[in-house]
């Protein structure tokens, strides 16, 4: 099929990659030059394993990038891959996606065919039908009828985006009622995804579609707030929190997975989708109070790394590494990362901040040009007085005789990836 993809992100870009992987003959519409420039020289412009690999495959070939929006007359599915970021009070802000929603309907307006418009972003309940659809339809005025609207949330992580999409637990399609058109096509465009893995998929309404996203990543975000709070209180006691959750996964009923307690969750999805979700409760009236409790032991686990490190080391006027920028491993995203709360912090208290990050460093830059950016880990550790530990790369799992140089090894871990051994001070934030 010929499908098109509106925003090459992170989802739009790995989407685009694998659906040409499926066979699919697909262009990739963005309005950033630099974003279709890098695409079509074959390399994203995001760190996302897997990916530039699929890009050499089918770039030229199946894989095409464009910034003009006429390319989706020629195709018969666009998926809508645009930022939904917050506003202040936690909503999403459609801005961009509507914007988007209007040229894709200017575009449609010269088609005869008929079209599945897609939306991949993450929406509240009834975005796609009372704002994303009407914005298509009225650009494209007298042929608005050819056009069928639907819902496809998206659940790849940022790290394992590629292996997610293309090993998914389900797919969810959402279409409008009694439109079989729409079904049928969307259900062709996943046809070789079923084909290759036997994925459950699950075919629902629109709104239905939107909200099993929330939904999704509410009840994770969660999970891990309720591991972080279990393992505060295990901290209290001294007991591991590790070993806690180990036992606790082996319930069937609550899986073993995401019951990894510290620093808390970051990246661009559960902060804003919690909230959004929050926000959309409210607006209906309905206040959701565990959701609000779960951002709330969320925000409190850096400063509880803080308070960790300050019990063995006042970081006024010292030297204090952090290892990990981004909001997890594999990605140079630092969006929302725990960083830069932890990093504010430690500034806040007179502290003069060495960072590391094997790939994240260049993004943190624009957001904190003035601390100290080290080319590894061991450069990080050389004479500093204390180093937090923020994002599990598996290269900090090695470190060993590097804490020998610090200053005074004070070892603070907020994801559990040092080991701990004699010659150091260490502190795990639940354990
Ligand atoms: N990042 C994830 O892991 C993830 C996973 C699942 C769902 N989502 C959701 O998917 C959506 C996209 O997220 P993302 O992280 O890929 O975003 P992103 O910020 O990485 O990428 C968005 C892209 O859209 C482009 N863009 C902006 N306005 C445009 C326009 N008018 N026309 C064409 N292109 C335009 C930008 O240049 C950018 O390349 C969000 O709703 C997000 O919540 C994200
Ligand atoms: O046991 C755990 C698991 C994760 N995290 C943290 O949670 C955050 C999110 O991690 P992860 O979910 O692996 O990455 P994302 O790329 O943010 O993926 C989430 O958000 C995406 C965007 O909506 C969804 O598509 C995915 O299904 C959902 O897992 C990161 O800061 C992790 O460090 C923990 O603290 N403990």
């Amino acid at each position: 099929m010929k499908l098109s993809v509106v925003g090459s992100g992170y989802v739009g870009t790995t989407i685009a990659a694998c659906f040409a992987d499926l066979g699919h003959e697909v262009t990739a519409i963005d309005i950033d030059q630099s974003v279709v420039d890098s695409l079509n020289r074959g390399e994203a412009a995001i760190h996302e394993p897997g990916l530039d690999e699929l890009l050499a495959d089918h770039v030229g070939d199946r894989l095409t990038a464009t910034t003009d929006y006429s390319a989706i007359t020629d195709t018969e599915v666009t998926f809508l891959a645009l930022p939904t970021p917050s506003n202040k009070d936690g909503s999403i802000d459609t801005s961009i996606i509507l914007a988007a929603a209007e040229a894709v309907g200017e575009a449609l307006a010269n088609k005869t065919d008929r079209h599945l418009v897609v939306t991949k972003s993450t929406v509240t309940p009834g975005t796609t039908q009372t704002e994303i659809a009407p914005a298509v339809r009225e650009a494209a005025g007298d042929r608005s009828k050819r056009i069928s609207f639907g819902m496809n949330p998206e659940f790849l992580r940022e790290g394992t985006a590629v292996d997610d999409f293309l090993d998914p637990d389900k797919i969810v399609l959402g279409t409008e009622a009694g439109d079989e058109w729409g079904v049928d096509t969307l259900d062709a465009v996943f046809a070789p995804l079923v084909e290759q893995t036997g994925a459950p998929v699950v075919r629902t309404g629109i709104r239905e579609a939107e909200m099993i996203k929330y939904a999704n990543n509410a009840f994770l975000a969660t999970k891990i707030s309720l591991i972080n709070e279990l393992g505060n209180i295990c901290k209290e006691y001294g007991v591991d929190a590790y070993e806690v959750a180990d036992a606790v996964g082996l319930d069937d009923r609550i899986g073993e997975q995401f019951l990894r307690s510290g620093v808390g969750w970051g990246g661009s999805c559960f902060p804003k989708d919690v909230a959004a979700i929050i926000a959309a409760a409210r607006q209906q009236g309905y206040e959701p109070e565990l959701l609000s409790a779960a951002v709330g032991v969320n925000d409190r686990q850096p400063g509880r790394l803080v308070d960790l490190l300050t019990s063995h080391v006042d970081p006024a006027g010292k030297r204090i590494a952090v290892l990990g920028l981004a909001f997890k491993p594999d990605t140079d995203d630092i969006r929302n990362s725990r960083a830069i709360p932890l990093i504010q912090s430690l500034l806040d208290q007179g502290a003069s901040v060495v960072a590391y990050d094997p790939v994240a460093a260049d993004n943190m830059r624009e957001n904190y040009p003035d601390i100290e950016y080290a080319d590894s880990a061991a450069a990080a550790l050389d004479d500093a007085d204390g180093a937090l530990v923020v994002t599990d790369w598996p290269e900090f799992a090695d470190l060993d005789g590097e804490f020998d140089e610090m200053a005074s090894p004070v070892v603070v871990d907020g994801r559990r990836i040092i080991e701990r051994r004699d010659g150091i001070i260490y502190e795990g934030l639940t354990w």
